[in-house]
């Protein structure tokens, strides 16, 4: 497998402190790849810059072969590249599959001179975005609210629309921030089936940030440990767990095996 994702020597300054400091990792296409460490080792830092939300201080960041540092959000996701995003407040009175169809940017629609001169185009754009809506909320099963104000919605579900986002536009990798953070077992069982899901059947490559072990251990391979802003090792959830020196940079030498919820923040 090739990278579909490269970060290479890639550090983050703010004033004097070191958040990043040239970390260098892979992320192999069709991977779900989990990214793990304790409190404040650069995890959310890593991400920011990777997803266009924060420019690195130095060093490379590869989205299939193409240097990518620097670029905004909107360029990411027009290639592929997305993070998963709440919805925002202004949203939360329109429905599920609304705000699904609030998601491709450039609609027609959005261009007055558009809307009042090519009509039928609109509609047919607006058809074929519903249609794609609908077609979200029947993989992800979430028929039952499809109607309801996102507002309504649990924290779970919530989670399962954002996931839904990243669907209707053609992602090729999808950056995961802490989705088992508040959400039910059942419901996070859910989540986790769709993530299998959206890699196994439409090819998505997922990276994820994730304190859940129970989650971590069920997704991912490899797993990479950040701590102090370095990468510190990469490999199978069971092969960090018998490294020492992880378990005391993780957990301060507490056994691993057995942190089930949020084990960073215990750390
Ligand atoms: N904008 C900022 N300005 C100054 N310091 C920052 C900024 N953002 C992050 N930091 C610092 O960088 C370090 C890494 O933070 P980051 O949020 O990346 O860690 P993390 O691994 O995601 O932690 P957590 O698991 O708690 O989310 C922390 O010490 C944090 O205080």
């Amino acid at each position: 497998m090739a990278p579909i994702l490269e970060i290479r020597d890639v550090s983050r300054r703010f004033g004097g402190f070191t958040a990043v400091d040239r970390c260098s990792l892979s992320v192999e296409a069709g991977s779900i790849t989990g990214l793990i460490g304790p409190n404040g080792a650069g995890k959310s830092t890593l991400f920011n810059m990777v997803a266009g939300n924060l420019p690195p201080s130095s060093g490379t960041i590869l989205f299939e072969g193409r240097e990518i540092q620097g670029l905004r959000p909107h360029e990411l996701f027009g290639r592929g590249l997305l993070r998963t995003f709440q919805i925002a407040h202004e949203f939360s009175r329109l429905s599920v599959l609304e705000n699904l169809m609030m998601v491709p940017g450039g609609q027609p629609g959005e261009n007055l001179v558009d809307a009042w001169f090519r009509g039928r185009k609109v509609r047919e754009f607006e058809a074929k975005v519903r249609e794609r809506a609908e077609d979200v909320i029947d993989f992800l099963k979430i028929g039952h609210v499809a109607r309801e104000p996102a507002g309504n919605l649990s924290g779970g579900q919530k989670k399962l629309v954002e996931l839904g986002r990243t669907m209707m536009v053609d992602a090729k990798i999808v950056l995961l921030d802490e989705i088992a953070a508040g959400v039910n077992r059942t419901l996070l069982n859910d989540i986790a089936a769709n993530i299998e899901r959206l890699n196994a059947e439409r090819g998505y490559t997922f990276f994820v940030i994730e304190h859940d072990m129970d989650l971590i251990g069920r997704l991912c391979d490899p797993v990479v440990v950040m701590a102090a802003g370095e990468v510190m090792r990469t490999g199978s959830l069971a092969e960090i767990q018998a490294d020492a020196a992880v378990v005391e940079a993780y957990f301060g030498g507490s056994p691993m095996g057995h942190a089930t919820t949020r084990a960073g923040n215990s750390a």
